[in-house]
């Protein structure tokens, strides 16, 4: 790619080119709970049945016939009673003991009277099945549990973990590298904060992080340390993606052998958003604002992580948020407003410079304002995309 820059291509372009130029990764087998956060290459199928026998749900007595009934033994947890019971005959039980056989329904200790061995009702008799979770209500063996693709999370690895699965089948990790890019940052009169960032909302997901840099804006310094990421899945650069004179990452990319996806994105803040890809390696040439880095990593580089890890539906989710304040009318590049979450609503930072952290750090959500969109009266529900998780729930 040469000549003028191109111009800007819509958000909803850039994601499907973005999305095109990624697959999930291959798959690895891990203990269920090293595979958390990690997406499932199979589906996950139930190698065992839960509850695996019928069991009280309450602390009391599993009783066999109308009462009153002599106490003939205990269910515990670990310790099931052993023998069968007859019309008149109760044991004393546990929450999750099993019920024993010849029992059909748990009276709750709360509602019985006891005296030594003689069970009877002090309120009404429980209906039959009544306090009692009957196998295989949760799952069988053999149940497909979750697609393939389900994030691990802790409820997911619980329930593989019920269901008698030691080890699953996930994408790999990916492996990242982050370089800053800048002479005002080798030199450390810019302090290189968009790597450090960028590392912090990677380790939100499972993935390697490599730092590297801060690199000059130099063509030899650049090539050697794009030369150092050659095994890596994802690359992500930030600076150096516009169109001044030392802006060499697109040029240095092309110098390595990297294909341009595309360059340019009509958002603001974030239109020097680069892809490019290089035999395994997907490259995103973020923008050197701090602002315009995090909002390109967040909606870009969080979403090329969650598609090698294999995630089905990888973009971030906007929900309807009423805004806090009025909208302008939108211009040429879509727009994403800082704002905060308050009562319900969301309060839009007035400033716009991409290189304010201060108001990024207290903002906990960004207002999606389409290109050329009509102004927006306060109070109106607007699209938001919550900050926190890389809005995906
Ligand atoms: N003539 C034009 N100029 C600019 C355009 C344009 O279209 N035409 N686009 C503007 C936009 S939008 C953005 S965003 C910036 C992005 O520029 P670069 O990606 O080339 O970034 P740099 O110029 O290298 O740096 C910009 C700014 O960010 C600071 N920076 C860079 N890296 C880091 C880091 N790792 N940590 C913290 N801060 C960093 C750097 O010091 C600069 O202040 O271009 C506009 N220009
Ligand atoms: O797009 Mo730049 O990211 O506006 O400042």
């Amino acid at each position: 790619m040469s000549g003028p820059a191109p111009s800007p291509i819509p958000l909803e372009e850039a994601w499907a080119r973005l999305l095109e130029s990624v697959r999930p990764l291959p798959a690895e087998t891990l203990p269920v709970a090293d595979a958390l956060g990690r997406h499932l290459a199979a589906p996950l199928t139930a190698a065992a049945t839960r509850p695996a026998a019928d069991l009280s749900a309450m602390d009391g007595y599993a009783l066999s016939g109308p009462g009153p009934w002599a106490l003939a033994g205990e269910s515990r947890c670990g310790a099931p009673f052993g023998g069968t019971l007859s019309a008149g005959q109760a044991v004393r039980i546990s929450t999750g003991a099993a019920m024993p056989a010849g029992a059909d329904r748990v009276l709750v200790q709360e509602e019985a009277l006891r005296n030594g061995d003689r069970l009877s009702l002090a309120a009404e008799p429980p209906e039959a099945g009544a306090n009692v979770r009957r196998r295989g209500i949760d799952f069988e063996r053999g149940d497909r549990l979750l697609p393939a693709g389900s994030r691990l999370g802790a409820r997911q690895v619980a329930l593989a973990l019920s269901a008698g699965i030691a080890r699953v089948a996930v994408h790999h990790a990916p492996r990242v590298a982050i370089l800053d890019c800048g002479d005002e940052l080798v030199d450390g009169s810019v302090p290189a904060s968009n790597g450090a960032m960028l590392a912090a909302m990677a380790a939100g997901l499972p993935c390697t992080v490599r730092r590297i840099g801060p690199v000059a804006d130099d063509a030899g310094a650049l090539g050697a340390a794009l030369a150092a990421c050659a095994d890596c899945d994802l690359v992500l650069t930030s600076g150096g993606a516009s169109v001044g004179d030392h802006d060499l990452v697109r040029p240095a990319l092309e110098a390595w052998g990297a294909r341009i996806a595309f360059w340019r994105v009509a958002i603001r803040p974030g239109k020097p958003l680069l892809v490019a890809r290089r035999e395994d390696t997907l490259v995103l040439g973020l923008p050197g604002n701090p602002v315009s880095a995090f909002v390109t990593g967040f909606l870009f580089a969080l979403p090329a992580l969650r598609a090698m890890l294999g995630a089905p539906d990888p973009l971030p989710r906007a929900v309807p948020v009423p805004a806090g304040a009025d909208l302008p009318p939108g211009g040429a590049r879509g727009e994403f407003t800082r704002a905060v979450l308050r009562e319900g609503r969301a309060d839009p930072i007035r400033q716009r410079d991409s290189s304010l952290l201060a108001q990024l750090a207290r903002a906990d959500a960004l207002i999606w304002h389409p290109p050329h969109c009509a102004g927006t009266k306060g109070g109106t529900d607007v699209p938001v995309y919550r900050l926190e998780n890389g809005a995906i729930a």
